[in-house]
C-alpha cells in the first residue's frame, strides 16, 4: 500500500520488535501474531508497519501529551480489592445499552476513529478498513461506532457486514457541521441505514494542537477520501485547515435539542467532563454520556477520564442515562475499575487501530479477544460474578489506601 514503507523504522522499534519476536520464541510461540500477548505488543508491532505521519496521527495528544500520559497512568493510582471464597465458576459480562436496546457480550466497545483506512494492511480496496473493524465488532458481538471522518462510507460500513450479522450494533458519530443540511442529511441517512444511535461529538470546536503531526507534516494520503463528509482535500491543505473549514464551532444545547428534532434515534453526548455538562446532557435529553478527553487529543491539561469519571457518575447515576468512558484503557483491570465506578461500558480506539494495522479485521477481533479475557480473569479473581455486580467497595484510591 502506497502509505506503507519500510524505511522508517527507527532502530528502537526493530530492537523493541526482535525482543517481542525473541520473547515469543523463546516461549515456543509459531508465528508473529501468536506472541502478541497484550495491546502494547500489537502498538510496537503497528508502529513499525504504519508510515510515520499516520502512526504519529493515530498516536498522539495534543500539545505536551500531558493528559495523554495521565488518561494511562492514572489507572495505575486506583487499586482493586477482591473479595474471596466467591463462587467464580460462571462470569457473566453481558451487558445491555440504552435500556435494552442493545446486549453485547461484554462491556468493551469500539471508539470512533477517523481514518481507518491508512491501518488497513491489504492493499487496493481502500473501502476494507472500517468494514473490517465492523466485521470483528459484530463477530465478537460488540458496538462499533463509525466515524464521520471514516474513509469507507457509512453506507459501505453497515450495509455488508449486516448481510453476514444482522443484528450487528453500529452507532454513528456525529460531527455537526456548519452546513446544517448536510449534518441532517448524514443524521437522517444513519438513521435510515440502521445505525442504532447518534453519538454527537461535542469537545472539538476546533482541532487541538498536535504537534508531532504538524511536524510530519500530516495528510491524507491521495488514495483515501472522506465520502460521509463529501470532502476532498486539495493539495497543501492540512487536516486541521479542513476540520475548521467543515465544523461548526457555534455549537451548543439548542443545538442537541435541534438533532433531537430531526431523528428519531438515541442522541449520546461524547466528550463530557464536567458533572454540570452531564447534567445539562440529561436535561436535554441525551440517553447517554461518554466521559471522554478525546484519547487527549484536544485540550491538553484536562483530568484523565478516570478521574473525571466518579463525580459524573454521581451526578446523574439515578437519571436513567447510560454513563460510557474512554481514554486510555489497555488493560482489563483498566476496564474492571472504569465498571466498579459506575460505568456501563467503556470504548477504546488506539488498540483498535494497532489490531487494525497488524492484522486487519483479524487484528481487531485479537485485540477485543485479549481485552476480553483480561477483564474476565481481572472479575474472577477480583470475586466479582457478574457485570452488574461491580461496585466501588472493589475499588481503593492507591496514594491514599482509600475506599473510592
Ligand atoms: C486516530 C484517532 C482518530 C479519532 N477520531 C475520532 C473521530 O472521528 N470522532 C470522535 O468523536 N473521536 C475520535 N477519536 C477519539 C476516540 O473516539 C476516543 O475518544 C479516544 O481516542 C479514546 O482513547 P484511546 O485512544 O486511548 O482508547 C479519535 C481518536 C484517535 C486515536
Ligand atoms: C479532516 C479530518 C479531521 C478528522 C478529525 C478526527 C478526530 O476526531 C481526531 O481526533 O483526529
Amino acid at each position: 500500500m502506497e502509505n506503507r514503507s519500510d524505511k522508517k523504522d527507527t532502530s528502537s522499534d526493530k530492537r523493541e520488535l526482535h525482543q517481542a519476536r525473541q520473547g515469543a520464541s523463546n516461549l515456543g510461540a509459531p508465528h508473529l501474531p501468536e506472541m502478541l500477548l497484550n495491546i502494547e505488543d500489537y502498538h510496537k508491532v503497528a508502529k513499525t508497519k504504519l508510515t510515520k505521519p499516520a502512526y504519529h496521527y493515530y498516536a498522539n495528544g495534543a500539545d505536551d501529551q500531558v493528559t495523554l500520559k495521565d488518561n494511562t497512568e492514572s489507572f495505575k493510582d486506583i487499586r482493586l480489592r477482591p473479595r474471596v471464597l466467591v463462587d467464580v465458576s460462571n462470569i457473566n459480562t453481558k451487558t445491555n445499552l440504552l435500556s435494552g436496546r442493545h446486549t453485547i457480550d461484554f462491556p468493551i466497545m469500539i471508539a470512533p476513529c477517523a481514518m481507518q483506512g491508512m491501518a488497513w494492511p491489504h492493499g487496493n480496496d481502500n473501502r476494507g478498513a472500517e468494514r473490517a473493524t465492523a466485521r470483528a465488532a459484530a463477530s465478537m458481538n460488540t458496538l462499533m461506532v463509525v466515524s464521520s471522518f471514516s474513509t469507507t462510507s457509512m453506507q459501505e460500513v453497515i450495509q455488508p457486514v449486516r448481510k453476514d450479522h444482522p443484528n450487528a450494533a453500529l452507532w454513528y458519530q456525529l460531527y455537526v457541521v456548519k452546513d446544517r443540511k448536510l449534518t441532517e442529511d448524514m443524521v437522517k441517512k444513519a438513521e435510515k441505514c440502521g445505525y442504532g444511535a447518534i453519538v454527537v461529538t461535542v469537545d472539538a470546536s476546533g482541532i487541538g494542537n498536535r504537534e508531532p503531526e504538524i511536524r510530519e507534516h500530516f495528510k491524507l494520503p491521495q488514495n483515501l477520501s472522506l465520502p460521509n463528509l463529501i470532502v476532498k482535500t486539495k493539495d497543501g491543505e492540512t487536516h486541521s485547515d479542513v476540520f475548521s473549514s467543515v465544523i461548526d464551532p457555534s455549537l451548543n444545547w439548542k443545538d442537541v435539542d435541534w438533532l433531537r428534532s430531526v431523528t428519531h434515534l438515541p442522541i449520546i453526548v461524547k466528550g463530557i467532563l464536567s458533572s454540570e455538562d452531564a447534567v445539562l446532557a440529561v436535561k436535554h435529553g441525551c440517553a447517554a454520556i461518554i466521559v471522554s478527553n478525546h484519547g487527549a487529543r484536544q485540550l491538553d491539561m484536562v483530568q484523565s477520564t478516570i478521574d473525571a469519571l466518579p463525580s459524573i457518575v454521581d451526578a446523574v447515576k439515578d437519571c436513567g442515562v447510560d454513563i460510557y468512558v474512554d481514554g486510555g484503557i489497555r488493560r482489563g483491570t483498566d476496564v474492571l475499575k472504569c465498571i466498579c465506578m459506575g460505568a456501563k461500558a467503556v470504548l477504546v480506539a488506539r488498540p483498535i487501530l494497532w489490531g487494525l494495522t497488524v492484522d486487519g479485521e483479524e487484528g481487531v477481533k485479537k485485540v477485543l479477544g485479549l481485552l476480553k479475557k483480561e477483564f474476565e480473569k481481572a472479575m474472577m479473581l477480583c470475586g466479582i460474578q457478574d457485570v452488574k455486580d461491580c461496585n466501588r467497595d472493589y475499588l481503593l484510591r492507591y496514594n491514599k489506601y482509600s475506599k473510592l
